[in-house]
């Protein structure tokens, strides 16, 4: 399965399974990328907020020196918030550290704008400690500058990452390329099923990140999930992990051990009963108000996320 690919609206095929690679430590990053190329994967998830991309780059290169060829490695990369108004220049940065002349998709991090000249490259602060942020920009100004970046060739697709339906539905009444993919936090403790029928709709793909629950991966411990596992004799994380495959999205576990790296290529068919389980879990966490969102940074902005409106 790990060989499945999505067609994706640019015409590309994208991988089914990535590797993700936010808080990958450098001094384990090149290794996991290496490992993971030549064992199978052919998709990096990768961004300039995540300070490693030249480790990212180092792990490239040994999996391309060993023999993988870059035109079948899908790489991902974002543009980081405080790049918002220069999204070539971001794309270059990230070029430079990965050390490649194009990278396959290249995403929005965050449909916000984060001081360019605040007091740091990333997270530049007021004085109060909250974090710097240009609210009055309008975040389809930047769509319109990922627009100008396809015919550059350093990108061959652009795309946007945590959009909401409200948002996304801003975007493309003013866009002239509908995005290829909306990268967001999905698992059946979070199913964003409004956005990601928006996102069939119009075309655009969804990637899912956290598909684990993020740090430490606590979503492999709920019941259903340990459940449906135990039938099919597969880790939970096959089962979270397949569980988007079955909704046709791409998946982004994130691992920098080895064994867990081995077993993330394992995907299965879900049957139905197993789908209804996970579906009727989605179910009653909605209506409990207990959906759990993982990945919830400090930006103080209502991003239209129906859980944290
Ligand atoms: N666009 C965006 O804003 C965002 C994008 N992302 C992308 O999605 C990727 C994945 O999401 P992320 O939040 O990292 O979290 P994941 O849901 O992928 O979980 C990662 C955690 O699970 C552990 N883990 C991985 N595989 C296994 C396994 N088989 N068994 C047990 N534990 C396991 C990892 O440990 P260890 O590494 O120690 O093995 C790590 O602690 C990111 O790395 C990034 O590329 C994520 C968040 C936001
Ligand atoms: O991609 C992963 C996440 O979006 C991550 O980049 C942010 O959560 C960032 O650490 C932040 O604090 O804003």
């Amino acid at each position: 399965m790990t060989d499945k690919t999505f067609t994706l609206n640019t015409g590309q095929r994208i991988p089914a399974l990535g590797l993700g690679t936010w808080q990958s430590a450098p001094g384990e990053v090149k290794a996991a990328v290496s490992y993971a190329l030549q064992s199978g994967y052919k998709l990096v998830d990768g961004a300039y907020c995540y300070a490693n991309e030249d480790e990212v780059g180092a792990g490239l290169k040994e999996a391309f020196d060993a023999g993988v060829k870059r035109e079948d490695v899908f790489v991902v990369t974002k543009v980081w918030n405080t790049y918002n108004t220069r999204v070539e220049l971001g794309l270059d940065k990230s070029l430079k550290a990965l050390g490649l002349e194009y990278v396959d998709l290249f995403l929005v991090h965050w449909p916000i704008l984060m001081n360019p000249e605040g007091n740091d490259d990333k997270f530049p602060k007021l004085p109060d400690g909250s974090r710097d942020i240009i609210r009055t920009h309008n975040h389809v100004d930047t769509w319109k500058m990922m627009e100008k970046l396809v015919a550059t060739g350093k990108t061959k697709a652009i795309g946007v990452c945590n959009y909401s339906k409200r948002y996304l539905e801003q975007l493309l009444a003013e866009a002239t390329i509908v995005p290829a993919v909306n990268q967001i936090e999905n698992h059946p403790a979070l199913p964003q099923q409004e956005i990601v029928d928006l996102c069939k709709e119009k075309g655009i793909h969804v990637m899912a990140y956290s598909p684990l629950g993020s740090t430490g991966g606590p979503l492999m411990k709920a019941e259903p999930v340990v459940k449906i596992a135990e039938k099919h004799g597969v880790s939970p994380s096959t089962v979270l992990l397949s569980y988007h495959i079955s909704r046709g999205s791409t998946v982004l576990p994130k691992s920098v051990t080895p064994e867990r790296i081995k077993q993330n290529m394992v995907l299965i068919d879900l049957d139905t009963e197993d789908q209804k389980l996970l579906q009727d879990y989605s179910d009653q966490l909605t209506k409990e108000g207990k959906l759990q969102r993982f990945v919830y940074p400090p930006f103080n902005v209502d991003f239209g996320f129906p859980d944290k409106s």
